[in-house]
């Protein structure tokens, strides 16, 4: 190391001495004026200085880091086979985007030649962008080095000034707008954290490991509450969670015992009495009468180590005396009046010079959360100079859109968040804070959207068929003959939600771009027979459909219910091949399979994740259904977009006017219809599937019956309940459902009810009615056998476990028993008793439990059966990340502020705004900035994930 500084410094010297050696110079050659080789090291001490670094090593660090990762991002590109990926997406032209220069290098493209970037300076420039690495020049760039001398000599524009993270988007269309694109205020929250003032390099580092990289960031930290600085009136109640603002009266370290010690800290607070009765108030003239009262709050060590009076002490030490506290939590009553003690509580040390100005005007105090360690105090300063840096004009967002939307401005917004002169203001700025995060996220979504399509008439239609919802459909008399034949022989009419569902996917399906639209309704409200329609329509115009689902069992049923559904069309010659291809399918049957996909020979294909295996290929997929998508992993629906259709597909049908492929969609990727039976509430979906198309089935097929939902305790008197139902619906002509949480008895789990070991006494329980089992240990012809029994009727209660939980469908099956059901969560429990009432017959299901105590929240189920009422109820309850389960929450895009479960109406706000701006000016070169804005947040994917 040593040794490479020693070169590197050598290297340098001589270097800036043939520089300053040169005329041009002079001034530089006078700041440098050495004499001799012993004032070397001196000049080497300046020179980092001069470039903006703090020193030698800084700057060597620096330049190794930005080598390094420009040759992996090379050798990356190197791997790529452009010429591959041009041939296949005709429609990716590379350089023809508007270029964005991210940062200014005075060795940089002009805007003119940006094209003609050889790799090695392109790749510099993203590496740079996508590791939010500042550009070397602005690294440590104080503001007074912004405006130096470049390398050759010329003072930097200070519109395309070298300021870290500052994007600017160099747009052909509209040089007019370059100006303002990149105005040094529109960047303001992108610049580098090290800007801010008067910070120590100690804090800069501690800034940027708790994350703040940037003052966007750090402005983004907003505070968890507000401190109302005036303590609460009248009575305080025990039990009651409060919140106090005192002053540290002491704080010590008791050790009770060898492993257990406590840490008490005592506030003082004036808080106002209860009301004085009104004989009182006359004699007291209105005056408030204060009553001082003190806090004990106590917090409990156990075991040795934590237990030291050294440890004690330490963490006692923290509160000094006098320190002025803002303290919330639960309060306990104890003997002496005026006494309170604090078991669950939080404190936050109040700033001096903060909380007096607070104090004085009364104004909300903000408590921020804290994050990596970051001490509170240091949080609120950086903030508060943060809040400084900031102008008027840093908005992007046009000032029509915030009036018309009733907005703050977004210097207001910052300022009213972090430092509100009362509550309204606070909750003001909230809202245009929780505006930007829905509307970046829609504005960016149908920002692609219109890009994929071509004229500007076209995206002005998809626009306004964006705002007038029901425009996007397709009528019956328009579908293809095939999904038009299909729906005469169905034994049934579909539903208004039904068939609106059909209408707008086929609309989907004729556009030159690939649908990514999630199909939802809760669990029996016909979602199956809406994909088979889309299926064929795209099946009539000589293309193939892939149907996928997570469980063989499904795979059949939807198989066999196809196929008769298609016997009974009129005309053999208009009927597709249909092929069943799951992991059960043998070999030679898959071969034969799969060779008729990739000839074109099957027209559609039903099967599990075998369908988007390597080896399976399609002549001409152009749709794919994926069922239950919240089943497969987001890589794996993705991999259906691997197989484009080609430009061999057939096209045998005449019927193909609007479907037919044009030159420009000779290569595409298939339409994906995803579909999904856990109700989310709509602006969750919004929210999770940002980009995706969302079609919600919100009735359910007529003469269906409500099923009558028991919750009751697994005890001796609740299984004689159970059964005898379960005989009367027997001798009723019904069949039975037993779900059991497991296959075999457990010594482990000895409460929990197994399916095998069940089977025999209920079989001798229900003599003369025969039973089945079926759990996920089956092979597959196994598992369908006994769920074709169970649907002929040749068994009449079947024992099973979570195995039928999705899509099973025996319409006649009315009454379903759970076993353990604490052991499911409430949409699995909606799901299975979604597997009763799907027919006409009056359905009942009973969830048992093994105690008492987990009684409570299955009767949430007793009272309703709609799954969006008891999603929305469980979204208000426990909020997006336990309704979605840790797999698909972990999708949700990170929202700083807003909260799903009671911002939708903004989200809807958003969504129009975000329509009105793109109907002003499709590519946004009118907004420049919102553009900039756009590129500076996350990129969506595809699917949503
Ligand atoms: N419009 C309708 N009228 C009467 N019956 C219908 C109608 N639509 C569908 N069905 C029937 O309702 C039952 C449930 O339909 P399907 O299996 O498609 O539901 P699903 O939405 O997929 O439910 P799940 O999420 O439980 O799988 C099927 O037996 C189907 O034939």
């Amino acid at each position: 190391m040593m040794c490479s500084r020693m070169r590197f410094r050598n290297a340098l010297g001589s270097r800036l001495f043939r520089w300053c050696s040169r005329d041009k110079h002079t001034s530089v050659r006078k700041l440098l004026e050495v004499d001799g080789i012993s004032e070397r090291s001196k000049l080497l001490n300046k020179v980092p200085v001069l470039m903006g670094y703090s020193n030698t090593q800084y700057l060597m660090e620096q330049e190794r880091v930005r080598k390094e990762s420009a040759t992996e991002l090379i050798s990356v590109l190197k791997e790529i086979d452009f010429a591959e990926i041009l041939a296949k997406f005709p429609c990716i032209k590379f350089g023809d985007s508007s270029p964005i220069e991210l940062y200014d290098d005075s060795a940089g493209p002009s805007p003119a030649n940006v094209n003609d970037l050889s790799i090695s300076e392109e790749s510099s420039l993203i590496t740079r962008h996508i590791s939010g690495e500042p550009a070397v020049d602005g690294e440590v760039c104080p503001e007074s080095l912004a405006d130096a001398t470049t390398a050759d000599g010329n003072v930097l524009d200070k519109s395309k000034r070298c300021l870290p993270g500052e994007p600017a988007v160099v747009t052909e269309a509209c040089p007019e707008s370059l100006a303002d694109a990149t105005s040094p205020d529109n960047n303001i929250l992108d610049k580098d954290i090290r800007s801010l003032p008067g910070t120590t390099s100690k804090q800069y580092r501690k800034l940027e490991d708790g994350g703040f990289h940037t003052i966007r960031k750090l402005l983004q930290h907003f505070p968890r509450t507000y401190a109302d600085l005036q303590n609460p009136q009248g009575l305080i109640e025990d039990g009651q969670y409060i919140m106090f603002f005192g002053t540290v009266i002491s704080s010590k370290g008791v050790r009770i015992r060898s492993t257990l010690g406590f840490v008490e800290v005592v506030v003082g607070c004036s808080i106002v009495e209860a009301k004085l009765s009104s004989s009182d108030v006359s004699c007291n003239s209105g005056a408030e009468q204060k009553q001082r009262i003190h806090l004990h709050l106590k917090k409990f060590f156990s075991g040795q180590r934590f237990s030291s009076q050294y440890f004690l002490n330490c963490i006692s030490s923290k509160h000094k005396e006098g320190d002025i506290v803002y303290v919330s939590g639960k309060v306990k009553k104890v003997l002496s009046s005026g006494h309170y003690d604090l078991k669950e509580y939080t404190i936050d040390k109040l700033e001096e010079e903060e909380q007096q100005s607070a104090l004085l005007d009364r104004k909300p105090y903000p408590i921020y959360p804290s994050k990596a360690g970051l001490e509170a105090r240091l949080l609120g300063q950086s903030i508060s100079r943060a809040l400084k840096m900031l102008t008027p004009d840093i908005d992007p967002i046009p000032p029509e859109v915030l009036t018309e939307f009733n907005l703050a401005n977004l210097f207001d917004a910052y300022m009213g968040i972090h430092k509100p002169k009362n509550r309204d203001e606070a909750d003001f700025a909230r809202r245009r804070l929780i505006f930007d995060d829905f509307f970046y996220l829609q504005l960016g979504r149908l920002f692609q959207m219109l890009e994929a399509v071509g004229t500007r008439v076209e995206k002005e239609e998809l626009l306004y068929k964006c705002e007038n919802h029901e425009l996007n459909a397709v009528g019956v008399d328009q579908w293809s003959p095939l999904a038009n034949k299909l729906l005469k022989s169905l034994p049934y009419s579909l539903t208004a939600s039904q068939l609106n569902a059909v209408k707008e996917i086929i609309w989907d399906l004729r556009r030159p771009v690939p649908m990514n639209r999630l199909l939802q309704g809760d669990v029996g409200c016909g979602k199956t027979i809406v994909a088979f329609l889309a299926c064929m329509e795209v099946v009539n115009s000589g293309f193939q459909a892939a149907f996928m689902v997570p469980t063989e069992i499904l795979a059949v049923q939807h198989y066999e219910h196809l196929t008769s559904l298609l016997e009974k069309l009129d005309g053999d010659e208009c009927k597709p091949n249909i092929a069943l291809l799951t992991g059960s399918t043998s070999t030679r049957e898959s071969r034969i399979i799969r060779n008729g996909l990739k000839t074109g020979e099957i027209s559609m294909v039903i099967g599990t994740h075998t369908l988007i295996a390597d080896k399976t290929d399609f002549s001409a997929l152009r749709i794919s259904v994926i069922d239950e998508q919240q089943r497969f992993g987001v890589i794996q629906r993705g991999r259906f977009n691997n197989k484009l259709y080609t430009s061999s597909s057939k096209l045998s049908d005449e019927n193909t006017s609007e479907d037919a492929a044009s030159d420009s969609e000779t290569f595409m990727a298939p339409h994906v219809l995803a579909m999904s039976a856990t109700p989310i509430p709509r602006t969750l979906a919004l929210a999770l599937y940002g980009d995706m198309s969302l079609t919600q089935i919100t009735d359910l097929p007529p003469g269906r019956q409500p099923i009558e939902t028991l919750a009751l305790e697994g005890n001796d008197a609740g299984f004689e309940t159970v059964f005898q139902m379960m005989r009367d619906e027997l001798m009723d002509g019904g069949k039975v459902y037993l779900v059991y949480p497991i296959i075999e008895e457990s010594e482990h789990l000895p409460q929990l009810h197994a399916a095998k070991a069940d089977f025999d006494s209920i079989k001798q329980k229900f003599e003369g009615y025969p039973c089945g089992l079926l759990h996920g240990r089956m092979k597959g012809p196994e598992k369908d056998e006994a769920l074709g029994s169970f649907r002929s009727g040749e068994t009449r209660i079947l024992l099973a476990t979570q195995v039928i939980e999705i899509g099973v469908d025996v319409p006649d099956a009315s009454m379903m028993i759970v076993m353990n059901a604490e052991r499911f969560g409430m949409s699995q429990l909606h799901q299975l008793r979604g597997r009763v009432g799907r027919g006409g017959k009056k359905s009942r299901c009973v969830f048992l439990s093994s105690t008492s105590s987990t009684l409570p929240r299955l009767k949430v189920l007793e009272n309703s059966s709609d799954g969006f009422h008891l999603a929305n109820a469980d979204l208000v309850m426990r909020g997006p990340g336990d309704l979605l389960g840790k797999k698909q929450s972990g999708h949700l895009p990170e929202f700083p502020i807003a909260r799903l479960e009671i911002d939708g109406s903004i989200l809807q706000e958003a969504h129009l705004a975000a329509l009105k701006v793109l109907g002003t000016s499709n590519d946004l070169s009118m907004f420049p900035r919102l553009k900039v804005e756009l590129s500076m947040r996350q990129p969506l994917c595809l699917l949503g994930d």
